[in-house]
C-alpha cells in the first residue's frame, strides 16, 4: 500500500494543548496550503482537547491526521483520514516502540486497521520533552541514522521514517543520511522549521517537512512561507532529477 503522504511536502503539526496566535482560527490553520495536518503533542494531551481540534478542523478540505501521544488519547472520528501511529526506534523504554501500541489493540474493540499507519521515528533532539518521555538514544553518528532508516524501511517495512528534532533546527548531513538510506519509504522531518529559508533548506533533504510550534508562536502566516519553502526546494529537486 502506498500512503498520499508520497505526494506531499509539508504537514502542519497542530498541539491541541496550545494555543493560536491572536484572533487565528482554525480556518485559517486549515487554508495555509499545507498538504496534511497532524494533531499531536507529547506533553499534556487528552482525548478531549484532540477531539475539540478535529471538530474544529472537520468542515475544511486539508486531510487530517491524529498523531496519538499514548492509548488513551486516540478520538474515533470520521472527519479523520486516519492515525498517524509514532514507534520511537531508538526508544530505551520497549514501551515506546512496541508496548504502548499493543495495550492499545487490548484496549480497542475492533481496530480500524485501513486507516492506521505507522511512522517510524529517529528522535535526536535530546532536549526535546518527546526524547525525555521516551528515553531517546539521541547521541547517533550520520551511520547510526541511515541505518535506523534502512532497518525501518527493508527489515520493519515502514512506510515513513521521521527524522524528529522538535524545537531545534536538525543536523542536514544526518536528514539527507537518512534520506540517501530509503527507497521506497517516505521521509517526514520536523524540528526548527521557522520560515522560508528553514523550509528551503531542509526541503532538499527530506521528502516532507513538518512544522510545528511556528503556528502556536507565530502564526499562520509564518507557516504559509514554510509551505512556500518546501515546496520550492522539492520542485527544484524534482526539476534536477528529471
Ligand atoms: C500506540 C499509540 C496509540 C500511541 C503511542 C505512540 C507513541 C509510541 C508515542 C511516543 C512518541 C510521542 C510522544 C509522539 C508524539 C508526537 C510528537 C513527537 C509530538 C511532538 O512533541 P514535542 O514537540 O516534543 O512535545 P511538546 O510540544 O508537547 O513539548
Ligand atoms: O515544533 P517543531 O520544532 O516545528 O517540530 C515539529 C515536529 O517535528 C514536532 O513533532
Ligand atoms: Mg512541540
Amino acid at each position: 500500500m502506498t500512503g498520499p503522504w508520497t505526494e506531499w511536502n509539508h504537514i502542519l503539526k497542530v498541539d491541541p494543548d496550545k494555543d493560536l496566535v491572536g484572533d487565528e482560527t482554525f480556518e485559517d490553520v486549515c487554508q495555509t496550503g499545507t498538504d496534511a495536518i497532524e494533531i499531536g503533542g507529547t506533553l499534556d494531551i487528552t482525548a478531549d482537547k484532540m477531539q475539540r481540534v478535529v471538530d474544529a478542523c472537520a468542515e475544511y478540505d486539508v486531510p487530517l491526521y491524529q498523531e496519538p501521544s499514548n492509548p488513551g488519547v486516540v478520538v474515533d472520528d470520521d472527519a479523520l483520514d486516519g492515525y498517524l501511529i509514532p514507534t520511537v526506534f531508538n526508544a530505551k523504554d520497549a514501551f515506546w516502540i512496541t508496548g504502548a501500541h499493543k495495550e492499545w489493540v487490548r484496549i480497542e474493540n475492533g481496530m480500524d486497521w485501513d486507516r492506521t499507519h505507522t511512522e517510524a521515528y529517529i528522535v535526536l533532539n535530546p532536549d526535546a520533552s518527546v526524547a525525555q518521555l521516551t528515553d531517546a538514544n539521541c547521541d547517533l553518528a550520520v551511520d547510526d541514522v541511515a541505518s535506523y532508516a534502512a532497518v525501518a524501511e527493508r527489515m520493519f517495512g515502514q512506510e515513513i521514517v521521521y527524522i524528529e528534532y522538535s524545537g531545534t533546527f536538525g543536523d542536514t548531513e544526518k536528514v539527507h543520511a537518512a534520506y540517501d538510506a530509503l527507497d521506497e519509504s517516505t521521509l517526514f522531518y520536523g524540528g526548527g522549521i521557522h520560515d522560508y529559508e528553514s523550509a528551503y533548506e531542509m526541503g532538499s533533504h527530506t521528502d516532507v517537512v513538518v512544522v510545528g510550534d511556528l503556528l502556536h508562536d507565530e502564526g499562520v502566516d509564518a507557516v504559509r512561507e514554510t509551505v512556500e519553502g518546501a515546496r520550492d526546494a522539492m520542485a527544484e529537486r524534482a526539476e534536477a532529477e528529471r
